[in-house]
């Protein structure tokens, strides 16, 4: 059986097939604001598949996804779903699909206790403890979302795109916000990765995903693997579960 595997998240909605061994090698991304029926048919017009799980945290286009699938097995991931993880948390509807998919994902390939980080809108920490129990985290701006931001409420910052500061002291107001960026978020993902280990009780291994994980995981040590498709193996393990 194969499987559309679809993480429908705030900047970026990613496509692949996944069977019950594994995710194929076609992976497609469209930004999230242009998910319409028309974008869909472009996408997916070369791809057979039998079942749908849709991991969304954007209600408005799971609307438009749900709706486009309508004649196929489909299934929407959210907390009651079977993804191989116990849930150890107040009210567990809270928790965003991909936070879930992510704790599934690490569990499946990595295996626990683990964190896993996802540098993406937002920069999630997920702690997972030993017997796949998801714990809760942490949610932080994500780093575009850091810096448009600062872009838009100051006169005189620009828009940056995100690359490796040569210094630390910036010679240039590029350079200036790059350091606040990505050495700023290297500083925050130690700290709570130092404070989230001490209320673990086993030494967790620590997974980054998401659009800035590879730059910002260079030059971290804490992290112990960058894996771009962990929500997307965590998908593909509900689905395996599901249908
Ligand atoms: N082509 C791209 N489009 C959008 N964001 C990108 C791209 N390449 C890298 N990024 C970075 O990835 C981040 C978004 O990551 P992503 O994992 O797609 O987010 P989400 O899962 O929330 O949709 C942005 O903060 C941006 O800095
Ligand atoms: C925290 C998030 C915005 C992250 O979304 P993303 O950066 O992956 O687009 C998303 O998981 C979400 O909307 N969560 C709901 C609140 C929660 O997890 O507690
Ligand atoms: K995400």
């Amino acid at each position: 059986m194969r499987f559309l595997l679809i993480d429908n998240s705030n900047t970026r909605t990613k496509f692949t097939i996944g069977t019950r061994d594994g995710l194929d090698n076609w992976l497609a991304q469209v930004p999230t604001k242009e998910i319409s029926p028309t974008e869909l048919d472009k996408t997916l017009i070369d791809q057979q598949f039998d079942a749908v799980m849709l991991c969304s945290v954007v209600p408005e286009k799971a609307a438009i996804i749900a709706q486009y699938f309508s004649e196929l097995p489909f299934h929407q991931l959210d907390y009651k779903t079977d993804m191989g993880i116990h849930i150890d948390y107040p009210k567990p509807e809270q928790i965003g699909a991909d936070r879930l998919a992510n704790a599934a994902g690490v569990h499946a390939l990595y295996g626990s206790p683990a964190i896993v980080i996802d540098l993406g809108t937002a920069v999630t920490f997920d702690a997972i403890g030993a017997n796949a129990t998801y714990l809760g985290g942490v949610i932080a701006p994500g780093l575009a979302s850091m810096t448009d931001n600062l872009s838009k409420r100051t006169a005189l910052l620009p828009k940056i795109e995100l690359a490796e500061p040569a210094n630390a002291i910036g010679k240039s107001t590029t350079e200036a916000m790059l350091v606040g960026a990505v050495f700023g978020y290297r500083g925050l993902i130690k700290e709570i990765i130092k404070k989230i280990t001490r209320e673990m009780t086993e030494k967790p291994i620590i997974v980054a995903t998401g659009g800035d994980a590879t730059l910002i995981a260079e030059g971290l040590p804490e992290i112990d693997h960058v894996s771009p498709t962990l929500t997307l193996e965590g998908v593909r393990r509900a689905a395996t579960l599901q249908f």
